[in-house]
């Protein structure tokens, strides 16, 4: 089998599997054990009751080294070995149920099937059993018909005799144990090309080359590996305008997910369903004093996060409190804004009035965008500076005022590229508004959340058209002017981090500290917006940022390289379950329950023995390991094809095997092509006998 033939093991005896049938194989007859060399020779080298009524045999001083088992197969340096094919090394013939009642395929019509087994009967082993069985019974071995081989006197018996013996470096000797490593390794190949030729492909390309011509796309073809991009293909593998570097994006993409996921560790006494909503979580703090609470509008609200029954996805439900609906048509134009599908719009779901929160409340569901902040928080908002170090606090105790330690407003700059940024994602919002013949009404710094690297969206949306339905209203174009004019008061607030900064008593200030740092295409953009004697439109703004808009459309096509790079990585991210598939086709298949020959033989033996090796690990007091780091590592390894190598044990704990991750890669490769080629045959109508 080919896994023993290129494991450098160190393996003991392996047991024979209990359901083998025996009268396949006569066990020669016992030596005699006057014939038998004594085995203080094989090991020792010398016998010291030689001459003094050791009834087995001494040969000559210079025959004395311990000799080379009589291995069913020879060395790698015997001209035998050289004509092994890998098919005689390969695991037992195994025919499918399905299959062996109407096929017979003659081996040498498929060269990559083994000789089936009942045409080995000669003197070429071709299974580890045979192997092993033919090594045992040279060497005197006899079943005893309980799987164990025992030789005539038993082995403890001779251990005695040997133990008289005090030979400290040869505690706990045994012989079998030697003895079967001799035969391992007298069948090792030690040709480094052998393994490439056995394995000239991947395991999953080696099916899909040997398959007869058949070109199946399933399943085989999710098992196959996807190639990295070339690096030199990827324009800019570093952080780009939208998207943080491959860490930080990971890291963001990680908190936003655990952000989805909180819940609320006290009962803050919400309802519990709420219209096809559940698991209502506040995303900003409740409980607030009433003198600290901001209106919005008229009205108090609040936003939740919650689960929407039917889909199980997150969204963010606004309540405003203490909202009487006067019509139903009120909600008409929720309607018409849940159309609007635009990156810098928070996505309008749907509206509806409840009583669950003890009044009668108004609540608006949106898309739910993990971890935003307003862009009052992420630019405007003062930050207190960073608690000083022991060491900070006595300088400063000594050198400077106590009060240079107090929180301070720290005014923040936002870059003009991110302004700029800003600028053309909210034009561009605008004008998809207003195009549907709507108008945004709330342009306000609190009201436009940063949900990633430089993007913003405008929240909100739809709800004052539903609050302020039924009164008197300006008409549309009044509004729509109404929201440029926001816009360019947004603009200098950004710039100066002032909510207040283009108020006529402020507006003076606020255009000489916007001209200390930004260019002046800000400043006219922001005092064009701003003057309420012109009548402008949104095209007319697009008009005069036009440079920034092709800037911003380049990002953006970089970072959709970016991520499709981004995606490409993660491709293989389901190597591990593949491998885990695989293990699943091929171990205890009830089809084969009853084929000691598919699961108690060859290569799923090993994977069989492998997979309790990883999974059903115990402590030393008999309890399950549930060790996911051990998982993944064996893995790895195993999916890597590492020449690491690990004890396989038996579930009888009476035999145990040395082998690499490689071979086991092998075994499993092995395995796998046999359905594999099963599967494909059947498809195609062929031939549909394996190995
Ligand atoms: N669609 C959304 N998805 C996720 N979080 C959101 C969404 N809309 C708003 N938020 C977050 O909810 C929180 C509260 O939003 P809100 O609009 O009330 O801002 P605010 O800072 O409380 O404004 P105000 O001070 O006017 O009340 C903010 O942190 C905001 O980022």
């Amino acid at each position: 089998m080919s896994f023993f033939s290129r494991a450098q093991s160190t393996a003991v005896r392996i047991a024979k599997p209990a359901d083998e049938e025996d009268a396949v194989k006569q066990p020669t007859p016992r030596k005699d054990s006057v014939q038998r060399q004594c085995r203080n020779i094989v090991i020792y080298g010398h016998c010291r009751y030689q001459d003094k009524g050791c009834v087995y045999y001494h040969p000559p001083a210079e025959d004395s080294l311990p000799p080379q088992p009589s291995s069913p197969s020879p060395r790698v340096d015997s001209p035998a070995i050289a004509t092994i094919t890998t098919q005689a090394l390969n695991a037992p013939v195994f025919v499918p149920k399905f299959a062996a009642a109407n096929t017979t395929t003659p081996a040498e019509s498929n060269p990559t099937s083994p000789v089936p087994q009942s045409q080995n009967s000669g003197s070429q082993p071709t299974t580890v059993e045979e192997m092993q069985y033919q090594y045992e019974t040279q060497n005197g071995y006899q079943d005893q018909g309980d799987g164990e081989y025992v030789e005539g006197q038993s082995y403890e018996q001779e251990h005695q005799e040997y133990g008289q013996h005090d030979y400290p470096g040869y505690q706990g000797y045994d012989y079998q144990v030697d003895q079967a490593g001799n035969v391992l390794q007298g069948m090792e190949l030690t040709d480094p090309n052998y393994y490439e030729e056995y394995h000239p492909h991947d395991m999953m390309d080696a099916s899909y080359y040997n398959a007869a011509p058949v070109f199946l796309r399933q399943p085989l073809n999710y098992l196959l590996y996807t190639p990295f991009t070339p690096a030199e293909q990827v324009r800019n593998p570093q952080a780009t305008h939208f998207v943080p570097s491959s860490t930080d994006l990971r890291q963001a993409l990680q908190e936003r997910s655990e952000t989805a996921r909180t819940v609320n560790l006290v009962d803050l006494g919400l309802p519990e369903e709420l219209q096809g909503y559940h698991t209502l979580v506040p995303i900003e703090p409740v409980n607030v004093a009433a003198a600290d609470r901001k209106k919005f509008g008229n009205w108090y609200s609040t936003v939740y996060r919650a689960v929407r029954t039917s889909d199980g996805g997150a969204h963010c439900l606004r309540k405003v409190e203490n909202f009487r609906l006067s019509h139903q048509a009120a909600f008409a134009p929720i309607e018409t804004w849940s159309q609007i599908h635009h990156p810098s719009i928070v996505w309008v779901r749907e509206a509806f009035t409840t009583r669950s929160f003890n009044d009668n409340s108004l609540v608006v569901s949106y898309a739910y965008h993990p971890n935003s902040k307003t862009l009052y928080d992420a630019h405007m908002k003062p930050k207190p500076l960073p608690i000083p170090t022991y060491q900070q606090s006595v300088y400063y105790g000594r050198h400077q005022p106590r009060n240079h330690l107090s929180n301070q407003p720290q005014q923040q700059w936002i870059e003009e590229r991110t302004l700029w940024s800003y600028i053309v994602q909210i034009a561009s919002a605008i004008k998809a508004v207003h195009e549907r013949g709507l108008a945004v009404r709330i342009i306000d710094a609190t009201k436009i959340i940063v949900t990633g690297k430089n993007r913003v969206r405008i929240s909100s949306c739809g709800i004052f058209d539903v609050l302020l339905f039924g009164t008197p209203q300006p008409d549309l174009a009044t509004l729509q002017q109404e929201d440029l004019l926001k816009f360019g008061r947004l603009i200098f607030a950004l710039c100066s981090g002032n909510l207040n900064a283009a108020t006529p008593a402020n507006l003076q200030k606020s255009v000489e500290a916007m001209k200390k740092v930004y260019g002046v295409e800000v400043q006219a953009l922001a005092l064009f917006l701003c003057s309420s004697k012109i009548k402008k439109s949104i095209d007319e703004v697009l008009d005069m940022i036009r440079p920034k808009i092709l800037q911003e459309q380049d990002e953006a096509l970089m970072a959709t390289d970016r991520l499709e790079n981004e995606l490409m990585g993660e491709l293989e991210n389901a190597r591990l379950f593949r491998l885990m598939c695989k293990f699943g086709f091929i171990n205890e298949r009830p089809e084969f329950a009853r084929d000691a020959r598919w699961s108690e033989t060859g290569d799923r033996y090993i994977i069989k023995l492998f997979r309790d090796y990883v999974f059903h690990q115990v402590d030393e007091h008999g309890n399950p390991v549930l060790d996911l780091s051990h998982v993944l590592t064996c893995l790895n390894k195993l999916d890597a094809g590492t020449d690491e190598k690990l004890m396989l044990v038996a579930r009888d704990e009476q035999s145990c095997l040395v082998v690499s991750y490689k071979d086991i890669k092998s075994c499993v490769s092995n395995a796998f092509d046999d359905l594999v080629r099963a599967t494909t045959a059947m498809q195609s109508g062929k031939d549909a006998r394996v190995i």
